[in-house]
């Protein structure tokens, strides 16, 4: 078994953009909105601006009361939507429940979008035309590519099906020939479908839920999962122990997928801005 070290690929990668940034002539901007106190999203929302920083990506976190009203943020939005100086514009999610978050998604200008997450760039996605790509399944793929692993022909499992990582992931998968099952909380006989396949990207928020006996003797294993166990402490999907006796790659959380969706967010701020200094225009261009 061998651990796949997300920590320091993001590092490496992160250095490659810090001398990629270096040489813009206008620096990449990234606004960040947090709306509400959530403990998890204020640990992310940190090591983004750090991340940013160390990049040389300029960036500004907007911290809204939970209170915050829908229009409010709409508002606010279309402020940075019309403001040339911002290039990417991320509305961390969950949203309290008085704010649609599927209006939030609409609103953000799918130019700025570097989560992914507008219906224009989810349908690019799956078009074969992505333009931002939603930064964890993003940062998945670069761990296979890191690490070799070739995704032809192979039998690939998907566990969670939401928006922001489930789908993507599944398509992201498929596009590098992949044939990929996509599990959810309805799905009969999970265990006996991934006891098939040769890559599990488990991304359900349940914690130590992949047991051992889930997996086939040499599998892939990617851990999305970010949770709390019963002594508090942060831990995935994955029973990692005694599942890395049986895969032949796993990753781990704290220090797998969590610093590459960091990292790949960073990747599309820098490519927002060139796009965007460049005159690109996501709507009318199909490039
Ligand atoms: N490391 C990182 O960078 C990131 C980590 N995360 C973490 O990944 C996890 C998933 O996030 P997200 O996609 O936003 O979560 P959601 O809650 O939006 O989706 C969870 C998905 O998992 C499915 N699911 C839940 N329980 C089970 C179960 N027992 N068996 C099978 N399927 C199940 C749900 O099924 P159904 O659709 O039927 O309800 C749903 O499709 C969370 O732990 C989150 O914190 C998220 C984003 C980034
Ligand atoms: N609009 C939006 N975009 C997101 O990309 C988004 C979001 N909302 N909401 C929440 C999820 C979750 N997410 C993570 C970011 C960083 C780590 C991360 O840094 N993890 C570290 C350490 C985390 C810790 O110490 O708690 C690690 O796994 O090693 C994890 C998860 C982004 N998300
Ligand atoms: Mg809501």
């Amino acid at each position: 078994m061998k651990i796949i070290d997300g920590k320091a690929l993001a590092a490496k990668l992160q250095e490659e953009l810090r001398v990629r940034v270096e040489g813009m002539a206008v620096k990449p901007a990234l606004m960040v909105i947090l709306v509400g106190d959530n403990s998890a999203s204020q640990v992310y929302v940190r090591n983004k601006a750090r991340a940013a920083e160390r990049i040389g990506i300029k960036s500004e976190t907007l911290f809204l009361p939970e209170s915050t009203s829908e229009a409010e943020l709409l508002n606010l939005i279309d402020k940075y939507n019309a403001d040339e100086q911002w290039h990417g514009i991320l509305v961390q999610l969950p949203l309290p429940a008085q704010i649609d978050e599927d209006k939030v998604l609409l609103a953000i200008d799918p130019n700025k979008d570097v989560d992914g997450f507008h219906p224009m760039n989810m349908g690019r996605l799956w078009t074969g035309q992505p333009v931002m790509v939603p930064s964890t399944p993003a940062g998945v793929m670069e761990m296979f590519k890191a690490y070799d692993i070739s995704l032809e022909g192979k039998q690939a499992v998907v566990l969670g099906r939401s928006n922001i990582v489930g789908k993507p992931m599944a398509q992201l998968m498929m596009d590098q020939n992949a044939t990929v099952t996509l599990c959810h909380s309805r799905t009969q006989g999970l265990k006996a479908i991934c006891q098939k396949a040769d890559i599990i990207v488990s991304a359900i928020g349940q914690a130590e839920f992949v047991k051992a006996d889930f997996v086939k003797e040499g599998a892939v294993v990617i851990d999305v999962g970010m949770n709390r166990n019963a002594e508090g402490k942060l831990c995935g999907d994955v029973a990692f122990d005694e599942v890395a006796e049986k895969a032949s790659l796993i990753t781990p959380v704290p220090g797998g997928v969590g610093p590459m969706t960091i990292t790949m967010l960073m990747k599309q701020t820098v490519t927002a801005c060139e796009r965007l200094t460049a005159g690109f225009d996501n709507e009318r261009v199909d490039k």
